[in-house]
């Protein structure tokens, strides 16, 4: 398959290294020339590139930032195309929701919201209308907000809205879930700065008419300590299940 990779760091790094069998062609954009030239150097099907839409090309994938979402993903989904969005944290913004919404009326574009860092979509898409609460709680190291805190600090609580406002790298994870609860309003977000801990961990905290979940994930970081290795993974996961006939836990 073709896949243009909208950013070259560390996701589209784990994406290329994983899928580097089923892999024809993969256009990177980048800001960094730099990061473009290392992945082609260790990747020979990678090719630098200025944005564009082709037929060739089977998947966008957003690896990038928010800005990047908002950036190209109007221009992907008017052509018909797919694209895969890591940085979902671009649909809090109301018009940019609508704007989307309303080109995919008219469209044969599919977007693709991964897990990412986290589990538990398949509940949410499950009990989606039984939801009396919902609450995530981020503990990641100090380095990732980069503070230097040496003492447990509660950083952020509020909305996954106002969440994604204060810390666009790290929180992408309470929007997905917003779009999977289909509310902007029900997720509330706890954000702690944690110098005893390596990992990053996600708790969710479900309590519905169906019953009350609890779901703990803990992330090892990738290169990129903001970033858990579980992220890019997701995509991996998705693109390679994309095309199978039986599809388990949708
Ligand atoms: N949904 C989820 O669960 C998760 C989402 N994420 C998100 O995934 C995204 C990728 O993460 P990761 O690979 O670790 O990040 P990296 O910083 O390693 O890589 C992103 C690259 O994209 C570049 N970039 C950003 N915006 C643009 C743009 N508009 N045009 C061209 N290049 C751009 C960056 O350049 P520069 O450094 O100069 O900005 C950087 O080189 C991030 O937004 C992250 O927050 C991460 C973890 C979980
Ligand atoms: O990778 C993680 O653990 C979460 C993250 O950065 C995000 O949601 O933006």
């Amino acid at each position: 398959m073709n896949i243009f990779f909208i950013g070259a760091g560390n996701c589209t790094e784990i994406i290329l290294e994983k899928m580097q069998n089923c892999i024809k062609k993969a256009y990177l954009l980048d800001y960094d020339v730099e990061k473009i030239n290392f992945l082609k150097e260790k990747f020979h099907f990678c090719i630098e590139s200025d944005f564009f839409i082709s037929d060739d090309i089977d998947f966008y994938v957003e690896c990038a930032s928010v800005e990047a979402v908002k950036k190209y993903t109007e221009n992907i989904i008017r052509n018909n195309k797919n694209i895969i969005i890591l940085s979902s944290g671009a649909f809090s913004d109301f018009d940019f929701r609508n704007n989307v919404e309303n080109i995919l009326k008219n469209s044969r574009s599919q977007i693709f919201i991964p897990s990412g860092a986290i589990g538990g979509i398949d509940i949410i898409n499950s009990l989606k209308d039984e939801i009396n609460s919902i609450t995530i709680e981020t503990r990641k190291p100090p380095l990732s907000f980069n503070m230097i805190n040496t003492k447990e600090e509660l950083i952020f609580y509020g909305t996954a809205e106002e969440a994604i406002k204060n810390y666009p790298k790290n929180i992408n994870v309470a929007i997905t879930l917003s779009m999977a609860v289909e509310s902007f309003d029900k997720v509330k977000v706890k954000i702690i700065s944690d110098p005893k801990i390596i990992k990053n961990i996600h708790k969710i905290f479900i309590d519905s008419k169906a019953g009350k979940y609890e779901i703990k994930i803990e992330n090892n970081p990738s290169n990129n300590p903001k970033t858990s290795l579980m992220a890019p993974l997701s995509v991996v996961g998705f693109l390679k299940k994309f095309n199978n006939s039986i599809k388990v836990g949708v």
